[in-house]
């Protein structure tokens, strides 16, 4: 996209500060809704028709504060800053065209949007466990969850099938109807679902998210099929097969465990043969682990873990006082990075504090969060430089 192509400006409509601006044939206005003054409505005016379309808004939505700074990061999506919240709240991105967005436009046949919340700093990448009933995924990940509390949370999905005795509602799964789940996944509200074993097994996204926002390591444990969506997603994760010393440990394994009768075991273990034929697939599976001995296999897991060379969070970009500052407007825009200017924090002799928002290692985005933000203070001599950068009216959004 050309920076040309590129223009934004706030509207005034009822005290209501509407934020619009154009991509490409289209412009895109972002006002408070009717029905609920706090959340955003979104409209698109096609220059080419010369029609307005209200599309369907998908993802976790903005509080709307009284102005929002606004500027298009690519053709893809579009950068939001909430005025008056502090800066780890009000970074936002309205998806209008990402995969993510084109692929719900098909499946919905009408026009999409998406909000994308922005979360500063990386999190460790989440794993994915797959692997055959039975064979022995859950009690892993149990003995991981009961022995690193405060670094791994479990990804509790949401199924249709019917609780097993000790099962808790909301720790072992969320258990739910089928009606309620295909409202779910239609609204978009689901990273991946599967059909397992004659029921319908999925993650919602607030599944994941809120173990990610609570600092920890998200382990999901899913099958192969929900494996290859999360592959497909735009979540990055490490992806694990666990596989069983033979099939017929498998099979005993699965009967002393005494939870599924003969005929559900039969299937379960048709089901085994194919997700076993698919874990050499290329590009599937990043580690296949054997559990044969338990003790051993869960040294490999450990092992494997640690060996994962993710990136530190990178939270220390930037200090508390960033942070917690509210009020920050954009003034530029390079091919990386956004120059934002504080609204309510002057520096030391009366300079204006900047900070540059760094775009170079976005992660993730909608359906879930869009992570890798990483904000720096821009020291004194780019200040100045930018300076006559802030007098350029084609770079205010106010
Ligand atoms: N290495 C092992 N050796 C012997 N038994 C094991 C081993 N690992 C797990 N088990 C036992 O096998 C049974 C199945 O394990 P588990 O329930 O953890 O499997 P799972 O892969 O999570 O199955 P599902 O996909 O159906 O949830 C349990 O009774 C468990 O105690
Ligand atoms: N695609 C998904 N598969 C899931 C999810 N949660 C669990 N599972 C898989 O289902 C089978 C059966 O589980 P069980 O608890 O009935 O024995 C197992 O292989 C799990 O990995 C999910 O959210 N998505």
């Amino acid at each position: 996209m050309g920076e040309e192509a590129v223009h934004f400006s706030v509207v005034d409509a009822n005290d209501c500060k509407q934020s619009a601006f154009e991509v490409g044939d289209k412009t895109y206005v972002i006002c408070r809704s009717d029905d609920d003054l706090k959340t955003s409505a979104v409209k698109i005016h096609d220059k080419l028709t010369q029609t307005w379309v209200s599309p369907t808004i998908l993802g976790e939505q903005p509080l709307l504060t009284k102005s929002q700074s606004v500027i298009p990061v690519s053709d893809e999506k579009i950068l939001v800053i909430e005025k008056g919240v502090p800066l780890n709240e009000s970074i936002w991105f309205l998806e209008i065209d990402t995969p993510f967005v084109k692929q719900q436009r098909k499946i919905k046949e009408t026009e999409v949007v998406s909000w994308s919340k922005g979360v500063i700093g990386v999190g460790q990448k989440p794993v994915v466990i797959s692997g055959p009933s039975g064979v022995g995924k859950g009690t892993l990940i149990a003995k991981l969850m009961k022995d690193y509390p405060s670094k791994f949370g479990f990804s509790v999905s949401h199924t249709t099938r019917s609780p097993r005795e000790k099962e808790i509602d909301g720790v072992h799964y969320h258990f739910t109807e089928r009606l309620k789940i295909d409202k779910d996944i239609s609204e978009g509200k689901f990273l991946e679902f599967a059909h397992v074993h004659g029921n319908v097994y999925g993650t919602s996204i607030e599944a994941v998210e809120s173990v990610t926002d609570e600092g920890k390591r998200c382990i999901l444990d899913i099958d192969v099929q929900g494996a290859r969506s999360v592959r497909a997603s735009s979540l990055e994760a490490i992806f694990i097969f666990v596989c069983p010393p033979s099939f017929e440990e498998l099979e005993k394994r699965l009967r002393a465990r005494g939870t599924e009768t003969e005929e559900q075991i039969q299937k379960r273990l048709r089901n085994a043969q194919a997700e076993l034929d698919q874990s050499n697939e290329p590009g599937l599976f990043d580690h296949l682990l054997v559990n044969d001995d338990l003790e051993t296999c869960y040294e490999n897991l450990k092992k494997l873990l640690s060996l994962d060379d993710d990136q530190e969070d990178s939270d220390d970009f930037f200090n508390k006082e960033d942070k917690e500052t509210a009020s920050y407007s954009i003034v530029s825009k390079t091919d990386s990075e956004i120059l934002l200017q504080s609204e309510t924090n002057e520096g030391k002799n009366g300079a204006i504090h900047l900070l540059a928002l760094d775009l170079s290692s976005l992660s993730g985005g909608a359906p879930g969060r869009t992570r890798g933000l990483k904000i720096g203070s821009v020291n004194s001599f780019l200040t100045r430089a930018y300076i006559g950068v802030l007098d350029d009216p084609k770079h205010s959004s106010k």
